[in-house]
């Protein structure tokens, strides 16, 4: 499906490597946007990949693009931050926080000086604490600063659970909740097919679990990064907010007596539209998922109380 634009409307896109770049040339297939702009410290990089997917546009067409400066955030309905270090083999997402907080101080402040009506979507990782930095620093209202969350989790767990079951994984309703990270959740309790339980083995469900949590260590152990299912999941949340979709997506926003848990982003379903995040459903959880979602919260904030913000 390939949605029409309806009235102009302006993506930028801070951090032109894998992520960045991949997504913007997934938006830029499926016509998301009239206008995309590239910014990344590396200006040559910016400047490469505009030039790139320019000479691409005699074939989509539709899209003014260019690799521009922080001043053309000014009419940006959503900005994009996948800027900063991305894990080598071995390192975890928590790894990178002081490097990528660091940039953030700066990149929100760029932002900011020219626009404060936008939405602003984290995939920098660590996703979770880097958006509540964000949050924090922009001083925008939480429901319009995102982050991809547990989108791209749950997209793998539908993804392992379908190969398992032979089923297409668009059939398959199953959530990953808490840190995009080692602390993330399978939320088995109301894992379903048209409505019917799906019959594991626990050592099967051990087994997806564990593939799923793991996937992005056996990716970037193999190619060094990972970029084509973030960039399908970060243009899933686009759409939702351009189109006002009101789509529930597990994305990452700010807890407000979620579960009891408060005053620190984190995946869950939402409701994803032109304002942002417009709430979070409460989804029933088990003693064990509760108790398994607070430690994954905790992990979060203990990380969080270590910054200077
Ligand atoms: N949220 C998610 O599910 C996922 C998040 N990621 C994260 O996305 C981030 C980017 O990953 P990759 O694209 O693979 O890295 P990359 O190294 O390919 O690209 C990063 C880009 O950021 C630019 N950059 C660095 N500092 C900057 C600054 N201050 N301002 C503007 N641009 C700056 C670099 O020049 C580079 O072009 C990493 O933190 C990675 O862990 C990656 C995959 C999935
Ligand atoms: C790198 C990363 O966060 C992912 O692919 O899940």
């Amino acid at each position: 499906m390939t949605p029409s634009v309806s009235k102009p409307h302006r993506v930028v896109v801070i951090g032109t490597g894998a992520v960045g770049a991949t997504t913007a040339y997934t938006l830029l297939l499926r016509n998301r946007m009239s206008e995309l702009v590239f910014i990344d410290a590396n200006k040559d990089r910016a400047l490469g990949e505009a030039l790139d997917m320019n000479h691409g546009l005699p074939f989509v067409g539709g899209v003014k693009l260019w690799a521009g400066d922080y001043s053309d955030c000014q009419d940006a309905d959503i900005i994009i931050i996948a800027a900063g270090s991305n894990q080598r083999p071995g390192e975890t997402r928590i790894d990178l926080l002081n490097r990528n907080a660091a940039i953030f101080d700066d990149i929100i402040k760029n932002i900011t000086k020219y626009n404060n009506h936008g939405i602003l979507l984290v995939a920098t990782n660590p996703v979770d604490i880097l958006s509540y930095v964000s949050w924090k620093k922009s001083g925008w209202p939480a429901n319009r600063v995102i982050g991809s969350g547990t989108l791209l989790d749950s997209a793998r767990f539908r993804y392992l659970i379908g190969k398992h079951k032979q089923i297409d994984p668009r059939s398959i309703h199953a959530h990953i909740i808490g840190e995009h990270g080692d602390s993330e959740l399978p939320v088995w309790s109301l894992a379903n097919v048209a409505g019917a339980e799906i019959d594991f083995e626990q050592a099967e469900r051990d087994d997806i679990f564990n593939s799923t949590k793991n996937a992005a260590y056996e990716i970037i152990n193999a190619k060094g990064s990972t970029s084509y299912a973030i960039a399908l999941a970060l243009d899933r949340i686009v759409a939702a907010i351009l189109q006002n979709e009101h789509a529930v997506l597990n994305v990452s926003s700010l807890l407000d007596d979620y579960h009891g848990i408060s005053d620190v982003y984190l995946g869950v379903p939402s409701i994803v539209g032109r304002e942002g995040i417009r709430e979070k459903l409460q989804i029933p959880l088990n003693a064990q998922e509760e108790e398994m979602l607070r430690k994954s919260a905790q992990k979060l904030k203990d990380q969080i109380a270590q910054l200077n913000i």
